[in-house]
Formats: C-alpha cells, structure tokens, sequence
C-alpha cells in the first residue's frame, strides 16, 4: 500500500481560500497512491484561535466540496485532515473528513481531546465523543487527531474496533517535537499497528510548527520522516505486517482488563 502525507506549510502569507486551492492541486498530484493524507486545520492553522469562528465551515461546506472532487479526480482514499466545523445547532468542532476514491464522505470524527487547557481549541470547540474506524481495502484504519496522540486509551479502544493502521493529522508546535515522534512511536509499539502521523510546516499565530511528519511500523520503526518545511511523504507498507506482529509477539492478548484500584 502506499501512502503520501501532505505537509502542507500553514502561515499567514496566504488566504484559507488559496491555500484550499492548493491543498486540491496536491491531492490531484498525488494519482497512483492508495491513501492521501492532510494535516489538522490547515486552513486556518491549529494555533489561528482567532479564525475558527470565522472560517467555521458547515460539514459539507467548501473545504468538504474541494476534498470530496481532488479525491475523485485522484482516485484515491484521503483522510482530508480537519476543518473547523460550524455544527448548525452547536458549537464549533475540529472535525476530520475522510473521503473515498469515488468522493464519497466514509467517516467524519470530531476530536476528542481539545487542546488548550482553559484557552484556545479547549474552550471554543466542542468535545467529540465517538471514536472512528474506516474500512479500507487493505487495512481499517483509526483515526485521531493532534493532542489526542497524548491518550492511549483512546488509541486502544480503536484497536478494540479492528484498527490495524492509525492515521493523525496534526498541527503540532516545534517546541513540542520530541514528543510527536515519541508519542508516534509509543501508539505504534504498544497497539502493534502503523502510525502516519501528518503535521504542518511553517508559522502561524506566532507558534512555528513541528513538520517531521512520520510513519512507523507495527514494530516501531520509522519508515520516513520528514524535515521541518513543506513536503511530501510517500512511504509503502504491508498492512499484512500488522497481523504477522501481533501473531509473533502477541503482547495485546496479555492486556489485563477491569484492574483494581490501586491499593493505597
Ligand atoms: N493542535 C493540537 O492538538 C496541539 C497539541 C500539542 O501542541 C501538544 O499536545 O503538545
């Protein structure tokens, strides 16, 4: 299977709109691949707080017509990454899209874990509540979205529900880089699956970003990562080398479940 992840560069130089045209042109480049992918609120920015409101978008606004066509003209799956969501009788959520190679919608997931603590995405947006799986020909994919990469749990619960290859787009902050890749890792070791994890590059709301988009096997391994700039990453995987881990080191099938609490 192949697979490319969009890091698309996020700064203020150019406009949602612009930028919406050109994550189409990507896409469209992208024929011959299986799945594309695309970073986390990449047309506002993860960090712009003060653009979700105004670039909230209802689910099947511009950004879900632009995706929906550059995967049909591709022929490709895309994880479209997330907008801004403008849910009509709620608040806003970052809502990611996944669309089919025929350009139909295949799962739409509000994120879970909102960042931000007191401030920013925790306090504008909503909270999802419902986990996601897609079926793929080749493999079911997870999906999660940026600071939900911080809790395992989640991950687990994706794997209870088949999922054999976890996909997250992100806009992470370089500050925080050594915890993207770690964290990467640790999903794809502990749950035995692959990570294709799609960051953004450049500066937006003053916070630089991380880029080193990266995908890791069921081992743990990096089998790409990428540099701090715009790029592409395409990597080919064998999805059947998620059942051949968890057959020959069967950890997952040692999980203990309904633990005590701890004795104090
Ligand atoms: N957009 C985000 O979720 C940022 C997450 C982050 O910066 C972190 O977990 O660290």
């Amino acid at each position: 299977m192949r697979a490319s992840l969009i890091q698309m560069r996020v700064d203020p130089d150019e406009s949602p709109d612009f930028r919406r045209r050109r994550a189409v042109s990507l896409v469209q480049d992208q024929a011959g691949v299986d799945l594309v992918v695309l970073p986390e609120l990449w047309t506002t920015g993860a960090f712009a707080y003060e653009d979700f409101g105004t670039e909230a978008e209802p689910l099947e606004g511009s950004t879900y017509e632009a995706m929906a066509k550059a995967a049909s003209d591709a022929g490709v799956w895309l994880h479209a990454g997330s907008i801004p969501e403008r849910d009509p009788d709620g608040p806003l959520y970052n809502t990611s899209l996944v669309f089919s190679p025929s350009g139909e919608l295949a799962a739409a997931y509000r994120k879970i874990h909102r960042f931000g603590f007191d401030k920013g995405e925790a306090v504008l947006m909503g909270a999802g509540t419902v986990p996601v799986t897609v079926r793929l020909p080749e493999t079911t994919v997870g999906v999660a979205t940026c600071y939900d990469l911080r809790f395992p749990e989640l991950f687990r619960s994706l794997v209870d529900a088949g999922a054999e290859t976890l996909v997250i787009p992100a806009g992470w902050p370089e500050r925080r880089r050594s915890h993207w890749t770690l964290l990467a890792r640790a999903r794809a070791v502990e749950n035995q699956a692959y990570v294709l994890a799609c960051g953004t590059a450049g500066t937006h709301a003053g916070v630089p970003q991380a880029g080193h988009s990266i995908v890791v096997d069921p081992w743990g391994e990096v089998l790409a990562e990428a540099g701090a700039e715009e790029e592409i990453l395409t990597v080919e995987f064998d999805p059947a080398k998620v059942a051949a881990t968890r057959e020959q080191f069967p950890a997952l099938k040692d999980r203990v479940l309904g633990l005590e609490p701890p004795r104090r």
